[in-house]
């Protein structure tokens, strides 16, 4: 996976295909609403497992029917790259089948 840090308009591009993410400060940022509290812990397990897979982690926050993720890549300084794109894009795949919106 590269980890070159992407370019503002190469940022812009990504984004405007992932409807619901945007840039927080210098990360990646979704919020996503779940039913319940425990469907909301079932996505977090599920965000972890994907997580683990491809090697890249966001932080990855539990509210009360509410999960938020941040992520950036580390061993860019914390830029924005394509792993993060990658991320997200599994975890928009993901979502929808807990209820998640
Ligand atoms: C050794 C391992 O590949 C690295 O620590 C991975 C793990 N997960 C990671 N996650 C993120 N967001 N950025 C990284 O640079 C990163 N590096």
């Amino acid at each position: 996976m590269a980890v070159q840090p992407l370019s503002q308009k190469e940022i812009e591009d990504r984004l405007a295909e992932l409807p619901g993410w945007s840039l927080d400060g210098d990360k990646l940022a979704r919020s996503y609403r779940l039913g319940s509290h425990v469907a909301a812990a079932a996505l977090v397990m599920h965000i972890a497992a994907v997580q683990d897979e491809l090697d890249h982690h966001s932080d990855l926050t539990l509210g009360y029917r509410t999960v938020s993720l941040t992520v950036h890549t580390h061993s860019a300084g914390g830029a924005v790259t394509e792993a993060d794109f990658a991320l997200a894009r599994r975890v928009e795949d993901i979502a929808p089948g807990h209820g998640a919106h």
